[in-house]
């Protein structure tokens, strides 16, 4: 991170290994339901959604040892529906201040967002922050002085650690995506990040796995109507600064963030050792499944959609 005002949590002192649930661990993944993975060779059953081994053990340890504050503000999504985008937008709205958005003004050129990838500004829960067998030490994070914390989760919100869901003043921001561009943006991820040693992944075994549930994090529907219901139960009243907003998109949009050198030519840890910045920018539209999807994978994915989420209130852009 190049810009002196904001730490990253791993230079927190308080930062310590967690190795003694390793093999709780392995004993667990043993006892759960598992199918074949698409990044990883199984996929687990955990507290009822799919995950990867890896994100288990930081699951749970994030539930046992994260303590929100009144502050926190937490942003959630299922992959690939626009996490990187919404880490971008809230991490610009928050810092609006201490770093304004205008990308013509002279005191924006040290804006964050333009040499560092928005994952490694807003870390994930279960990625950076509890990930490794690690328990950071987030007292100091981002800054002594700094609120609120912004962290970001792919879990669902049954599964959320209890003094988030318990709080009346954090706020969760949830972000959902058409679940046919959402099905082909992350085949499309997958494709690039799958290792070698595992077979090749077709289209039309992951659509299926997808509309199976069988997908990290999903099923798809039950990930966005756990927070979809949550949302209803608590409205929010709507703010709005109106001067920044329009800065605030430009400097967040597709285009200008994917230009960046940090995002075509950077690597972020968030995913994995050798991820490169560059695989989170694809084409960023509405609409791109039409170039993917055939007919009758239309029709069973709408008759899914209908059947799980039609009622619910929730309604999608397709196009
Ligand atoms: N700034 C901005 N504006 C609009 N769209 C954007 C932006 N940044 C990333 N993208 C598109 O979001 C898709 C990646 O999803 P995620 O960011 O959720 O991926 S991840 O879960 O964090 O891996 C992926 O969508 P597809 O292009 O359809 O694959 C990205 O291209």
């Amino acid at each position: 991170m190049k810009t002196p005002h904001y730490r990253q949590p791993e230079e927190s002192p308080g930062l310590r290994l967690c190795l003694c649930s390793i093999s709780k661990c392995k004993e667990l993944l043993l006892s759960l339901p598992k199918e074949k993975g698409w990044r990883t060779p199984f996929l687990y059953q955990f507290q009822g959604f799919w995950c990867q081994p890896k994100e288990i053990q930081s699951i749970i340890s994030f539930q046992k040892h994260f303590k929100s504050r009144k502050s926190d503000v937490i942003l959630a999504t299922i992959p690939k529906s626009g996490t990187t985008w919404l880490k971008a937008l809230v991490f610009a709205i928050i810092n609006r201040r201490r770093f304004p958005p205008a990308t013509t003004s002279d005191t924006s050129r040290n804006h964050p967002l333009l040499t560092s990838n928005p994952h490694d500004l807003v870390p994930f829960l279960e990625y950076k922050l509890y990930g490794n067998n690690q328990v950071p030490g987030l007292s100091n994070f981002p800054d002594d002085d700094q609120e609120p914390r912004t962290f970001a989760t792919h879990v669902p919100y049954p599964s959320l650690e209890e003094s988030i869901k318990k709080s009346e003043n954090v706020k969760i921001v949830y972000l959902c995506r058409n679940p046919f561009d959402t099905s082909i943006s992350s085949w499309h991820f997958i494709k690039k990040l799958r290792p070698e040693s595992l077979p090749q992944f077709s289209l039309e075994e992951a659509f299926k796995m997808y509309c199976n549930g069988i997908v990290g994090f999903g099923p798809f529907w039950e990930h966005m109507l756990g927070y979809w219901n949550e949302s209803l139960k608590r409205p929010d009243v709507e703010e709005r600064e109106g001067v920044v907003i329009q800065e605030i998109a430009k400097l967040c949009s597709f285009d200008k963030l994917k230009e960046l050198e940090v995002n075509k030519y950077g690597k972020a840890m968030t995913f994995s050792k050798h991820f490169e910045n560059k695989h989170l920018f694809r084409k960023g539209e509405v609409g791109d499944w039409v170039n993917y999807l055939n007919p009758s994978m239309v029709k069973q994915l709408a008759q899914l959609m209908e059947e799980k989420i039609m009622g619910s209130g929730l309604l999608f852009k397709l196009l």
